[in-house]
């Protein structure tokens, strides 16, 4: 895979950086090629004497719902790290959109575009769901600060932070949090609060979401309108990993699933597939799940 094919190579991404301001583009979805975006291979992560991560391997189908399942400790928080960059694998490799970005920072993997969501951090509750869009392109790509203070970009930089305001509305009228953005992210329900995490992180123009438990304390209703985003931005062609112990909801909405089991796939496949699997059975009955 070439980078020209790849539509968004190391020079796009400088440029991005320097240009500080990612293209949101709801309505066609990301404009790559690839056919499996993101492709993990050999990866081993041990802390001390425990091996979290055990040789693991998989492919991930471009624009499609993939779920990343397991019992408990099988490895799946720590496989998340090691794709996203926030953990270095020992060994293995992690290849998106055909560049090797194994061991790379997070910031420079999201300016790539692959992002996951982030829990809304505690300080972060005393600012507005506005403020919290607007300040997420800086976190997810570590997008520097020095632009402000530096004389003669000024008219650039406020024409940046229009262009920004403009996408956050966008962005929030999409996930219809859009009549709360003057409300503190400390007083959100637990549903609005992964509404608000999944529009920060599509804020940053995506190929790729990785999503951990986005659906932890998220009432019924607020879980069906997640899924339904989920499903539209996924017909746009957004490629989506999702982490998730809910089993049902794995299988009744991914069209692929991954099983880990002691750091490594287990086996992967159609949902149907997989749920009539004897060693998934059999772990997760020894997996305490
Ligand atoms: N920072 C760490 N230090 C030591 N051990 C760790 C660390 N992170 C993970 N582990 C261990 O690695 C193994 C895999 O953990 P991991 O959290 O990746 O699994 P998981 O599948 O996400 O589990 P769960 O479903 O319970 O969240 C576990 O035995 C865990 O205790």
């Amino acid at each position: 895979m070439s980078e020209t094919e790849r539509g968004r190579g190391p020079d796009a991404d400088d440029a991005a950086e320097a240009a500080g301001s990612p293209s949101l583009d709801l309505g066609t979805g990301p404009n790559v090629t690839a056919e499996y975006p993101l492709k993990v291979e050999g990866l081993h992560k041990s802390f001390g004497g425990i091996t979290a991560v055990d040789g693991a391997s998989f492919e991930v189908e471009r624009g499609s719902l993939t779920g990343l399942i397991g019992p408990n400790g099988a490895g799946k928080s720590t496989t998340f790290n090691l794709i996203t960059g926030m953990l270095k694998p020992d060994s293995g490799t992690v290849t998106f959109n055909g560049e090797d970005v194994t061991g790379m920072k997070p910031h420079r993997i999201a300016n790539r575009g692959m992002v996951r969501t982030f829990q809304i951090a505690r300080e972060l509750g005393d600012m507005t769901v506005l403020e919290n869009m607007m300040l997420a392109p800086q976190a997810q790509q570590g997008e520097a600060l020095w632009r402000s203070v530096t004389p003669g970009v000024r008219d650039d930089v406020i024409r940046q932070e229009e262009e920004l305001l403009e996408r956050v509305w966008e962005v929030l009228d999409f996930f219809d949090i859009d009549h709360i953005a003057e409300e503190y992210a400390g007083n959100l329900s637990g549903g609005q609060r992964k509404l608000l995490e999944m529009a920060r992180a599509l804020l940053t123009d995506p190929d790729m979401l990785l999503l951990d438990e986005p659906f932890a304390g998220v009432n019924p209703t607020l879980e069906k309108r997640l899924l339904d985003h989920i499903h539209e931005l996924r017909g746009q062609g957004y490629t989506f990993l999702l982490v998730e112990h809910d089993m049902d909801l794995i299988m009744e909405n991914c069209e692929h699933v991954i099983v880990l089991h002691q750091g490594r796939v287990l086996t992967e496949g159609a949902p149907e597939e997989v749920k009539a699997n004897e060693d998934v059975i059999e772990a997760y009955l020894g997996g305490n799940v």
